[in-house]
This record gives C-alpha cells, structure tokens and sequence, in this order.
C-alpha cells in the first residue's frame, strides 16, 4: 500500500480502537468489523440518522446521547463551539471512532452493512492529511485505486474541484485552501450520496469559499446529503438549509436554519428620537424593555417597529430612525452556546 494511504490514514485514526487492517478495508470499501458495532434497528430510509450517540474518552464525555437527521436533498450545517463534539460525531458517522452507545444509519442502512462504505460516504475529515511529496493527481490515483476506479475519474474530480491545471504539483506545495479543495476532490471520488465534510471551508479565500457554497449547495441540490461543519457562521448562513447545533457534545438544537434564526431571535428596534428621554419613558410605560445605546439611539426589545411608532405618534415625538433588529446566525449561535463554550479567548 503506499505511502500517501499510511498518511492519510494514519492521520485519521483513533487511538483507542483503529488497527491498519481496519482503516484499509475501510478505505478500500470492503465491509469492516470496526463499523460492526454499529447495528441499529432504525427502519429510517435516508440520509444520515444518528440516535442517541454517546462517545465518553475515560471519564470525558465528548458526545452525549446526540440525535439528528441528516437529510438528502439539502445542505445540513454541523454548528457547535471549541470542543463540542464535532469531530467525534463525524468520525463516529463515519465508523473511524467507535461509539460508546447508540447507532447510525446511512441510507437507512447501519453503517456496518453498506456494500460499500467507501463510495457510498466520502468524508473530509482533515485536509492536510496528504503526502506532502506526492503531486495531487497520484493523491487521488491512490485512492481511486483502492476503490476500483480509474484514472478518468481523477481527472473527472480534479475538474469539479478546479484543480486540473495543478494536477501535476506536490501537495505539499498547495496552500491550505487548495489542499481543501483535493479534500474535497477526494470526498467525491466515489460519487457518493453522501458526504460528511469538517470544515471544508477553512482555509479558502473568498472566492474560494463562494465556490465552495455553491458546490456543496449544487450536490445537496442532485440529490445528495451534505453534512458539513464550519466556524465560519457568515459561511453557514450562506449555505446551510437545515442546521444540527451542539453544545458540549449534547444537541442545542436541530431544524431549519431559518427556523433556528426566527425562533431564537430577540425581537427588537432601535429607535433614534428628538426627544429620547421623552420618548423612553413612553415606551417603559408601555410595558417594553429600553435601553439608551452608546450612540443615544433606543434599543426597545420585546415589541415592533409599528408599535414603537404609535407610541411616538400618541406622544406627538418625532422620530429620526426606526428599524427592526436583525440578529444574525452569529449573534444567535453565541448567544445560545454560551454556556456550551470549553475554550474560552481571555481578554489580553
Ligand atoms: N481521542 C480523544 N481522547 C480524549 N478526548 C478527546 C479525544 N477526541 C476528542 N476528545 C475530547 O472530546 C471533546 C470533543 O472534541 P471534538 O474534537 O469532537 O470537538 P469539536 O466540536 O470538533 O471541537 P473543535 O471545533 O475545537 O474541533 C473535547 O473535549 C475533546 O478534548
């Protein structure tokens, strides 16, 4: 086996359970022991389910009794904070870690039972987990191979990822982006139905990352289930129809990522006044949350801009500005993971 396989493996594997002959049958699309833990008798028939997924490292629980779907035909958004069980569920989805408790089902179908797991899941699990000397055409050859495919589909994925003209270089020469895009490349070379990407967007330039939006939005619109991960919240909102959000290791929430927005939104407006203080205290009587903004606009929570507006008329009070409060998935997903944070940036 060569050398570019042993390094992207081996960067794959867990410590307490892969054995080499685990990954490589993996890998190689064979039917695996490893994933044999993984029987469920869940009669769902699509996309990617996971119920009651629990992982504990020693007395750590990384996940703990997670369910989600994954559904085809549109692009699913992983979400959590720094340590939220992300990975661990991945790869637990991907059979690379074993669960403690629960089950996965892909396609309806436990994960230990697929014919060929290979080329009915690509996965993107760390981007530079390539042989820094190999060129990007003989990274991919290399995997081809071990699924029975040919050089004409390297070609094919090398194409769809915008990597031909660069076919020839050494990985180790790509800028993280580039390695992200062969990750991704690779992902597909089985064309699979589904894919569970880790960040596929880290490290791409902007014009990249609105590549890659497209992309994964063009898959999920052929039919496919597109499970990705991104701490890139502008990114996700971008792209995500259905969100699965995570806080240390337990589910937040899971529903459309409109739904996850609209649900957990604040209502508020913000209101600049002629007279404010004035303006202020009509709205306090009327029963709304203010508070005076640095700038000495009013933010009134807990009502509308319409509303605002008949206070300020009853009072005879002219307004300068008046809008709603948009909050964005950012200011949501902090707002709800704050508890849920393991990593915290202190203040210099
Ligand atoms: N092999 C391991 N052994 C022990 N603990 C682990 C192992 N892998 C992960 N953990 C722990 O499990 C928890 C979840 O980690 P995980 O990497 O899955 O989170 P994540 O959401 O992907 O985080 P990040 O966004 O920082 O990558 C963390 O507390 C982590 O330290």
């Amino acid at each position: 086996m060569n050398q570019c396989i042993d390094r992207s493996a081996a960067a794959l594997l867990d410590d307490d359970i892969l054995e080499w002959d685990g990954i490589l049958s993996r890998i190689s699309g064979s039917k695996n022991t490893l994933a044999s833990v993984l029987l469920t008798g869940t009669t769902d028939t699509t996309g990617i389910r996971a119920l009651s997924l629990t992982k504990n490292y020693g007395r750590r629980t990384a996940v703990k009794e997670l369910s989600f779907t994954a559904a085809p035909g549109v692009v699913t958004g992983f979400l959590g904070p720094n340590g939220a069980g992300k990975t661990t569920t991945m790869r637990m989805l991907l059979g690379l870690t074993r669960p403690s408790s629960g089950t996965i089902t892909i396609g309806g179908r436990p994960l230990a039972r697929l014919d060929n797991p290979a080329r009915e899941v690509g996965a993107l699990l760390d981007a530079r987990a390539t042989h820094p000397q190999r060129t990007a055409f003989h990274h991919l050859l290399a995997f081809a191979q071990t699924m029975g495919l040919g050089r004409g589909r390297v070609d094919e994925v090398l194409g769809l990822v915008g990597l031909s003209q660069v076919a020839g270089r050494r990985t180790g020469e790509f800028s993280l982006g580039m390695n992200q895009r062969l990750g991704i490349a690779t992902a597909l070379l089985g064309d699979p139905e589904v894919l569970v990407l880790d960040e596929p967007l880290n490290g791409l330039d902007p014009e990249g990352i609105r590549w890659a939006r497209t992309f994964l939005r063009d898959l999920a619109r052929e039919g496919r289930t597109v499970l990705f991960s991104s701490h890139l919240m502008s990114e996700m909102e971008l792209t995500a129809d259905d969100l699965v959000v995570v806080g240390q290791g337990r589910l937040i929430a899971e529903s459309s990522l409109d739904e996850f927005v609209r649900a957990n939104t604040v209502q508020a407006v913000t209101v600049r006044a002629a007279a404010p203080d004035e303006l202020a205290r009509a709205l306090t009587r009327a029963g709304t949350g203010v508070s005076v903004q640095p700038d000495a606009a009013l933010l009134v929570t807990g009502t509308d801009t319409a509303t605002v507006g008949r206070i300020a008329a009853a009072q005879g009070i002219a307004l300068i500005e008046l809008a709603p409060v948009r909050e964005s998935l950012e200011d949501v997903f902090l707002r709800l993971t704050d508890d849920a944070t393991e990593y915290e940036g202190q203040p210099a």
